[in-house]
């Protein structure tokens, strides 16, 4: 395929740059425990300092791959497929979902919500960032949001984000991972204080596991 054509297909949703895909256990926030498919899509220009996963930044550095392959691929491991990034909302997820939904798979994102909300989602992990904030329409449809502290003035944030999701969004507040010992107690403190959230930990790097 020329260039020109992969950038087509990238830009139609139909080929995307992954980084990677791993069979593992959710982590973080509401699913956490529970066995799902990751899909790790690169490119991401939100830029936060503490991201974990950096790497995925420059999408140029992740092999333009056909969503066909990676659905075939992800329906072998796991019915519950997280797709993250990156930002995978750089990308019209429309295509990829429509793909996983043939195979009756359910399909969750992690997401800055920092761009048009594409795809069709049967959970929305909203991780609200300072630097580029979330369109309207995924406040409305976020089912979890899971605000990261790395310090104080991130809890006065976290509230200015909760006053714009919808009713029934799940509140999570998560220590940044650099500062867990110093913050994981403000963090407790502050939810038993306001307990309209709850924790969530990013229990796979306690476990050691991807
Ligand atoms: C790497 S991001 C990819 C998806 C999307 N770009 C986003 O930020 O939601 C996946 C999740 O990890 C969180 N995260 C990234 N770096 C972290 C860190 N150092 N400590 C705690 N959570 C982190 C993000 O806030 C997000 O909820
Ligand atoms: N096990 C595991 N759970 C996760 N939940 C969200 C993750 C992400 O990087 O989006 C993640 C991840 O990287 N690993
Ligand atoms: S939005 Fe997500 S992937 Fe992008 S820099 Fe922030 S944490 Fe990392
Ligand atoms: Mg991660």
């Amino acid at each position: 395929m020329t260039k020109e054509a992969i950038l087509a297909k990238v830009n139609a949703g139909e080929m995307l740059p992954l980084m990677e895909e791993f069979y593992t256990i959710q982590g973080e926030g509401f699913h956490k425990g529970t066995a799902a498919y990751f899909i790790r899509i690169g490119g991401c220009d939100v830029g936060c300092h503490w991201c974990d996963v950096k790497e995925s930044w420059n999408a140029d550095t992740h092999p333009p791959t056909a969503v066909e392959t990676i659905v075939e691929n992800a329906a072998k491991y796991s019915d519950t497929i997280v797709i993250t990034g990156g930002e995978p909302l750089t990308w019209d997820m429309t295509y990829i979902t429509s793909k996983l939904k043939e195979k009756g798979l359910k399909i969750h994102i992690e997401t800055s919500g920092a761009y048009e909300l594409t795809g069709t989602w049967d959970w929305i992990c909203l991780s609200p960032k300072k630097l580029k904030l979330p369109t309207a329409e995924v406040y409305e449809k976020a089912h979890e949001l899971k605000c990261i502290v790395y310090n104080k003035s991130d809890f006065k944030f976290a509230e200015e984000q909760a006053a714009k999701v919808n009713k029934d969004c799940i509140l999570y507040l998560q220590p940044e991972w650099s500062k867990r010992d110093t913050i994981i107690p403000e963090i407790v403190e502050y939810v038993m204080k306001n307990p309209k959230w709850k924790v969530s930990l990013q229990t796979h790097k306690y476990l050691n596991i991807p």
